[in-house]
């Protein structure tokens, strides 16, 4: 657990930042600007704030008495530009963190084996693609061998090509090796592929925090995740085929038809249910080509995005305040969700 309080001055900024991080990925997200890198800059140690408090997993890093450096943090980090020393070969570059932590040379196969570096060792980081030379900070970050990743953009820099070269090694990251990751990212679609908690800051200050899909099914904060994104992620466990070749899945609301998907029963998936591909009825509809319509009951509403409780799930519809008014909806009234389409997120 990373546990972070601590203010700071900036001639245009006031920072007041507070929030604890659990295992997992969390997703420090916010507007450029909202003081996201000065918050990892804090913590890494590469800042010291004006007053505050920050320990990991006990361990105190920050107080008024203390202020552990750097290499005594045990965080390791990995920023957008990857920082790789230019003049050094890419095995130079990751056995530079045994310098001061002998004992990580011993994992330097293995890391080296789990972002597949072999191939690389020899070259230098001008010759290496952008994905590659992010992929050896990541190996250099994991090889000091730190109690907290802490990734600052670790994507931006790369076109769409390489992000998708790189996320899966993030995924192995989170899920093998289990280490603790504090991501800072401005993008949707890499907060909901990566994190389990999300930190949500605005100028200054973290304005919410807490587990990703409560987070998303929040309509107060869908203007900060952006209105395009709002919507929910659900839990779904694949039930089996169905003749046609649809797949079968379970949620909280009952079952519900996939496209095809070639996984096996029993397989736990999440559903990213965009709240503009929900519409809402309040009497059970017919004749409808949309193969989803889920009970639901309304839980909140805020301006035209309506919260919906599925079970104990919650995901969101997008509305006109016109149906707002027409449908009555509000707090307690049952309906159906017709959700006329889904993604699948891998759990
Ligand atoms: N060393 C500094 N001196 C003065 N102001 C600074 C300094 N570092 C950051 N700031 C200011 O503090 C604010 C927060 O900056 P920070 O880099 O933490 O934001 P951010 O959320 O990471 O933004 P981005 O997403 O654009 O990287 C900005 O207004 C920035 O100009």
């Amino acid at each position: 657990m990373l546990e972070v309080a601590f203010r700071h001055r900036f001639p245009g900024l006031s920072l007041d930042v507070a929030f604890r991080a659990p295992g997992g990925v969390t997703a420090l997200f916010g507007p450029s600007g909202c003081g996201k890198s000065t918050a990892i800059n804090a913590i890494a140690g590469l800042l010291r704030p004006d007053q505050g408090r920050i320990a990991l997993d006990g361990r105190l890093l920050l107080d008024g008495a203390t202020n552990l450096s750097p290499q005594a943090r045990r965080i390791g980090c990995v920023f957008q530009d990857a920082r790789l020393f230019p003049h050094m070969t890419v095995a130079a570059n990751l056995r530079y963190p045994s310098r001061w932590r002998p004992g990580a040379a011993r994992d330097f196969d293995r890391i080296v084996g789990m972002l597949a570096l072999e191939p690389l060792l020899k070259r230098r980081p001008g010759t290496l693609s952008g994905g590659e030379r992010q992929r050896v900070a990541i190996g250099r970050a994991l090889l000091s061998d730190p109690a907290l990743l802490v990734m600052d953009e670790p994507l931006a820099a790369l076109d769409e090509g390489r992000k998708a070269e790189i996320m899966p090694w993030l995924e192995r990251l989170r899920d093998q090796i289990r280490l603790p990751i504090l991501y800072v990212s401005h993008s949707v679609p890499e907060v909901l592929r990566l994190a389990t908690t999300v930190v949500l800051m605005r100028q200054g200050r973290v304005s919410h925090s807490g587990p990703l899909a409560e987070i998303l099914a929040d309509p107060a904060l869908a203007p900060q995740l952006g209105a395009r994104e709002a919507g929910a992620l659900i839990r779904a466990t694949v039930e089996g085929r169905e003749p046609d070749g649809m797949t079968r899945v379970a949620t909280a609301g009952g079952p519900m038809l996939l496209q095809e998907l070639d996984l096996p029963p029993g397989r736990v998936l999440r559903l990213r249910i965009l709240a503009h591909e929900v519409m809402l009825a309040r009497a059970a509809p017919q004749g409808l080509s949309a193969l989803n319509v889920l009970p639901v009951t309304v839980t909140r509403v805020e301006g035209g995005l309506v919260q919906l409780a599925l079970g104990d799930e919650r995901m969101l519809a997008q509305v006109t305040p016109r149906s707002v008014k027409a449908l009555e909806l509000q707090p307690g009234i049952a309906c159906h969700a017709i959700v006329k389409s889904v993604s699948v997120l891998p759990s």
